[in-house]
């Protein structure tokens, strides 16, 4: 018999206060984001255990290796404190080589962190105001992810593979996208569209070339989800695009020419274009919008450097 066999913990929310703050970006033109103070440093975490080490577990019943998944989650919370960088990845990282070090039956492992965002409250002070130092507001918004697999290598422990991303993303061009001139058959009832309002979700996925430089403590090389978030933004505010497929490639292509030490960016963008409702008689830009009914389109875009 053949065993394939992974157990873990999801949804280990840590909320980690006084965290190291990020700086020594290397900036970029499209964003002002030049790092954060991480007084709180809220990530969801998932850690999922392979090895055939457990496997008596499941075959006998026998847990005398098992590392228990609420000891899993005690791990993630106490080693929290000890985390002294100041990125997602990093975090992702220390925690799984502190598991290897610990749990020698755990053979490899593949980390999950998800940003849980919060802002610093706008408070008065000496006549303008600042950032809480103390109140923070959660956001519902856009926010970093990142995965890590990590293996042992002899002594050591390897980053196996990577995925970094920002995810969540839900932005809506008034005017200066089109769709128009696509295949036409007896199907087809959508109209051409030279100028649409064009709402979309966005995930986007990226690698680097050398995954050290998502773990680096010298920043000079990492990819803020911060920078990568304001690039596409900047792309979709200046680009007048004739597709979705047409913009998330233009936003791609961007993004690897920005970003050197990118290898990878991939993208799943939703259209939750809205529906016309009504157009004022007096000015044709004062309209009205509706949601659109449930199906959506996907479109997908995975670009990798040659
Ligand atoms: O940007 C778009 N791409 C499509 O493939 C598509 N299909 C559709 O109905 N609307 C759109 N919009």
């Amino acid at each position: 018999m053949n065993y394939e066999i992974s157990y873990g913990k999801e949804e280990v929310t840590v909320y980690r206060t006084y965290g190291k703050p990020m700086l020594g970006l290397t900036k970029i033109p499209e964003s002002a984001f030049a790092g954060k103070e991480n007084i709180l440093f809220a990530v969801d975490v998932g850690v999922e255990v392979f090895g055939n080490n457990f496997l008596l577990a499941y075959t006998e019943g026998d847990n005398r290796n098992v590392v228990a998944t609420d000891t899993m989650k005690n791990f993630v919370l106490q080693n929290a404190i000890a985390y002294n960088d100041s990125t997602l990845e990093g975090f992702l990282y220390f925690l799984g080589q502190q598991f290897l070090a610990t749990y020698p039956q755990m053979s490899s492992l593949r980390i999950t962190g998800k940003e849980q965002p919060f802002i610093a409250a706008s408070v008065p002070q000496d006549g303008s105001f600042v950032d809480s130092n103390v109140l923070f507001s959660r956001l519902h918004d856009d926010s970093a992810i990142a995965t890590l697999y990590i293996d042992r290598d002899d002594d050591n422990i390897k980053i196996v593979s990577h995925e970094c991303g920002r995810v969540g993303l839900q932005l809506i061009k008034i005017t200066g996208s089109s769709f128009a001139s696509f295949d036409r058959d007896n199907y087809t009832t959508l109209p051409e569209r030279i100028d649409r309002p064009l709402f979309i979700y966005l995930d986007v996925f990226w690698k680097y070339t050398d995954a050290g430089n998502a773990i680096n403590p010298d920043l000079s090389q990492y990819i803020a989800p911060e920078q990568v978030r304001d690039l596409v933004q900047v792309v979709f505010h200046e680009f007048v695009s004739k597709s979705i497929q047409h913009l998330i490639h233009e936003m791609g292509t961007r993004l690897l020419n920005r970003f050197p030490q990118m290898t990878e960016v991939s993208f799943t963008a939703q259209n939750r274009l809205w529906d016309s409702a009504f157009v004022s008689e007096d000015n044709e830009k004062i309209k009205s919008y509706c949601d659109p009914r449930p199906p959506y389109g996907m479109i997908k875009l995975k670009l990798t450097r040659d």
